[in-house]
C-alpha cells in the first residue's frame, strides 16, 4: 500500500464475545490490533468502532442477550464497557499503540458544532498517532435518541473523518442475495447501488443488533458521501491487511458519481429529525429543479419544537421528503415568520436577519439513492389555521 489511508474499522458484538458465555474473544481482539498495529506502523490512520460493552456487561447483570430490556442493556454497557476498553488498552500497549475512547450520541453527531468538535478531537488524536475507540454512550442514550448499531455510527464516522474505506468485519463473509443459512443463497462481491440490496436481509445472529439490514444501511450511507465499505468476515488472520491486500472474498460497495460537499453528505445521513416543514407540490418541484431555499411564503405547516441551526426536513403535500436543510429560524419564529409574510421580518421577530427559512446554500436535495425518514404524524401546526 503506497498512500497513506484513512480506515474506519466497524467490529461487531458477534466477532468479540463469545455467544454461550459471554465473556471476551481475547484472540480475536489480539490478532485484530496486531494487523491494526502494523497498518499504523505503515503510516495509515485508523479507527476503530468497536461494540461489545452490552454482551461483555451482560454477566454482571445477570441477564442473557434474549431476556435483557432495554434498561438491562443501559446498564450492561455501563458494565462492558471499561473491560472491553481495558482489554484494548492493555493488548494495543503490547504493540506499542496507543488507545482512546470516545462515546459518542446520536445527538453528538447530529447537532453540526458537536459534531465538528468530535472531529477535531480525532484529528487531533490522529495527529498524535493514537487510535480512537468508538462506540455509542448507550447508557445515556434514549430509546428515541439512539443510532441503536454500530454500523451506522461507524458510517457516520467514516463520513466525518472523509475516510477512505468503511471495513465492517462480522460473522459472515459479507453479503448474500438471502439469509446465508438458505442453500441456495449466492454470494454478491461488488454493489454499485446499495439501496437495490436493503431488502435481502433479515435475521441477526445471536448477540449482533441490526444484521444486515443495517449494514446495507450503513454502506448506503457511505456511499453517498463517498466513501467505499467492504463487508468481511473478521474472524480471520490479519482480518483487515487481508481484505485491504485482496487476498480473500468479501463484499466492496463501490462509490459511484460524484461526491457532494461536506455539508450535503452530512445532510443527507440523518437518523432523527428535530422539525419538519411541509411546502405545496409546486415548491417542492421547484427546490428539486433548482436548488432554491425556502422562504416563509413557501411554508404551509410545521412540526416539532426546533432551533436555529437545526436540519429540518422538507416535505410535498403528498408526504414525500423532499429536501434537508440548516433552519435560520426557531419553530415558534418559522411560524410567526410564515403567519406574517406581508410584515418585515425584524417587526415579526424583532432582530434584524435573513428572510429565508432555510438558505439555498444550505439545502440538500434528496435524490432516489439517499434513504428518506417518514414524516412524523404528530404535532402539526398549519400556517393558515383551520
Ligand atoms: N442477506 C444476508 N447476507 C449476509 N448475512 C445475512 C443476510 N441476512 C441475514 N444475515 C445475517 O446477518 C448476520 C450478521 O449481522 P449481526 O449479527 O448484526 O452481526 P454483527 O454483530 O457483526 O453486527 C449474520 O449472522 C447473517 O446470518
Ligand atoms: N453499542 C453496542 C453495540 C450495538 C451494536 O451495533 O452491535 P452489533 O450489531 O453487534 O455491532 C455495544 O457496545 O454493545
Amino acid at each position: 500500500m503506497s498512500r497513506k489511508k484513512k480506515i474506519v474499522v466497524k467490529i461487531g458484538s458477534s466477532l468479540l464475545a463469545n455467544s454461550e458465555e459471554l465473556t471476551l474473544r481475547y484472540a480475536f481482539m489480539s490478532g485484530l490490533i496486531s494487523d491494526l498495529a502494523q497498518l499504523q506502523k505503515e503510516g495509515h490512520d485508523i479507527i476503530l468502532t468497536s461494540s461489545g460493552s452490552v454482551a461483555l456487561g451482560l454477566n454482571m447483570i445477570g441477564k442473557r442477550p434474549e431476556d435483557a430490556g432495554i434498561l438491562d442493556k443501559q446498564a450492561a454497557a455501563a458494565c462492558g464497557q471499561p473491560l472491553l476498553m481495558n482489554a484494548y488498552r492493555q493488548i494495543a500497549s503490547e504493540h506499542n499503540m496507543d488507545v482512546a475512547q470516545m462515546l459518542v450520541t446520536v445527538e453528538d453527531m447530529e447537532e453540526r458544532r458537536r459534531f465538528l468538535n468530535i472531529k477535531n478531537t480525532m484529528m487531533r488524536l490522529f495527529e498524535n498517532d493514537i487510535m480512537p475507540i468508538i462506540n455509542e454512550n448507550d447508557s445515556v442514550a434514549t430509546r428515541d435518541l439512539r443510532v441503536g448499531d454500530n454500523d451506522r455510527l461507524s458510517a457516520k464516522v467514516a463520513q466525518m473523518v472523509e475516510a477512505d474505506v468503511l471495513i465492517i468485519l462480522t460473522s459472515v463473509e459479507g453479503l448474500y442475495d438471502k439469509d446465508p443459512s438458505e442453500p441456495d443463497a449466492q454470494f454478491i462481491s461488488e454493489i454499485e447501488d446499495v439501496s437495490e440490496h436493503l431488502e435481502s436481509t433479515t435475521s441477526i445472529s445471536a448477540l449482533g443488533s441490526g444484521g444486515m439490514l443495517t449494514k446495507m444501511q450503513a454502506a448506503n450511507m457511505a456511499q453517498n458521501a463517498g466513501v467505499e465499505t467492504i463487508i468481511a468476515e473478521g474472524i480471520i488472520e490479519r482480518p483487515i491487511s487481508s481484505v485491504l491486500k485482496n487476498e480473500r472474498r468479501y463484499t466492496r460497495c463501490l462509490v459511484t458519481g460524484e461526491t457532494a460537499s461536506p455539508l450535503k453528505i452530512w445532510l443527507s445521513n440523518r437518523l432523527q429529525v428535530a422539525g419538519t416543514l411541509v411546502v405545496s407540490n409546486q415548491v417542492a418541484a421547484a427546490v428539486v429543479a433548482g436548488d432554491c431555499g425556502i422562504r416563509r411564503q413557501d411554508v404551509i405547516s410545521i412540526q416539532g419544537d426546533f432551533v436555529k441551526g437545526d436540519v429540518l426536513h422538507v416535505y410535498d403535500e403528498s408526504g414525500a421528503e423532499v429536501a434537508r436543510g440548516l433552519t435560520n429560524f426557531s419553530s415558534d419564529e418559522t411560524l410567526l415568520l410564515a403567519r406574517h409574510i406581508d410584515m418585515p421580518v425584524e417587526d415579526v421577530i424583532g432582530y434584524k436577519t435573513k428572510s429565508s427559512i432555510i438558505g439555498a446554500e444550505n439545502i440538500l436535495v434528496l435524490e432516489e439513492n439517499h434513504l428518506p425518514i417518514d414524516a412524523p404524524e404528530e404535532g402539526q401546526k398549519l400556517v393558515v389555521p383551520r
